[in-house]
């Protein structure tokens, strides 16, 4: 576990995205206050990593990530991809998951990811081969001709999952995509991540609220402080490609989640006394 309090000392790496003293403030309504609810980040997210963001409800993880997909354009700084400002809408190479089950319940298992294809006239053929390789990568093979309704719900979240796949995104963006599911299925889904990851050597984002997913997954862990959200540490896990859950039985997995709950429970408490406060 190595940490590191100065994210834009990650240069040796080359980066994907890069956010330069990137900040979110919404404006007044109704007579209340503007919410600075984000920023300034300075971070260059680096090609091929794992990088996980924790931090206290209603910190400005969700912000931080509609920003990265270029849903919130963000009222100071700028965040670049491959250079390119990213701004109006999700750039291209990226996709992004979110916490909901967002499957479209009247199409099938099949119908669902290729829909995405489809629209943008991909040709036949590589529509079904990239289809073919998410259902594979998502073990949902047999379950092609299934509707959502009649499947569970980390099920129906691998078909939203295999639906970003076949757009063969560089940088994928995962808000809380486990939230819904049960402990033993958010396991085997982190194990799931990882095989993932390493199939398409993608970038992954993956906002979370459980420690310990974050500490399994990821090569970077980011510990948001308090709304305005800011990165007060960025720790390297240190863990080889070929992780699994198995390593949460480990020493340094304990260590690890440990040393996030210290720093996360400080600014817990300071969190539930700003929301006291209104
Ligand atoms: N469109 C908006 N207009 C006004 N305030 C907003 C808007 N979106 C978010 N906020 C506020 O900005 C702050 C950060 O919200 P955000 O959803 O990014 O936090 P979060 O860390 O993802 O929260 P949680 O952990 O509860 O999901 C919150 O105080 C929220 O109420």
């Amino acid at each position: 576990m190595h940490t590191n309090n100065n994210p834009a000392s990650a240069q040796a790496h080359s980066a994907i995205v890069t956010l330069q003293g990137v900040s979110q403030t919404f404006p007044s309504r109704a007579g209340a206050p503007a919410v600075h609810a984000m920023g300034p980040i300075t971070l260059d997210l680096r090609q091929g990593e794992f990088f996980s963001i924790v931090g206290p409800s209603g910190c400005g993880k969700s912000t931080f990530l509609e920003v990265l997909a270029g849903l919130t354009t963000p009222t100071g700084g700028e965040v670049l991809m491959d250079g390119k400002r990213v701004q109006g809408g999700i750039p291209d190479g990226v996709g992004v998951v979110f916490q909901e089950d967002a499957s479209f319940p009247w199409l099938t298992v099949w119908k669902n990811i290729t829909f995405g294809l489809k629209r943008n006239g991909v040709d036949q053929k590589i529509i079904k081969e990239r289809a073919e390789r998410a259902l594979a990568l998502t073990g949902l093979t047999a379950f092609r001709d299934s509707y959502p309704a009649q499947l569970s719900g980390g099920m129906r979240q691998r078909v939203c999952i295999a639906r970003t796949l076949v757009m063969e995104p560089r940088l994928i963006l995962l808000d809380e995509p486990f939230a819904a599911l049960d402990q033993q299925t958010r396991l085997l889904m982190g194990d799931e991540v990882l095989n993932l990851w390493r199939a398409t050597g993608a970038t992954v984002v993956l906002i979370t609220h459980a420690l310990d997913e974050a500490a399994m997954l990821s090569d970077r862990v980011g510990v948001m402080s308090a709304r305005p959200g800011r990165f007060i540490e960025i720790i390297e896990t240190g863990w080889g490609r070929d992780r699994d859950s198995r390593i949460a039985s480990s020493e340094e997995f304990g260590t690890l989640t440990a040393h996030l709950w210290s720093l996360l429970r400080e600014e817990s408490i300071r969190a539930s006394q700003y929301a006291k406060a209104g």
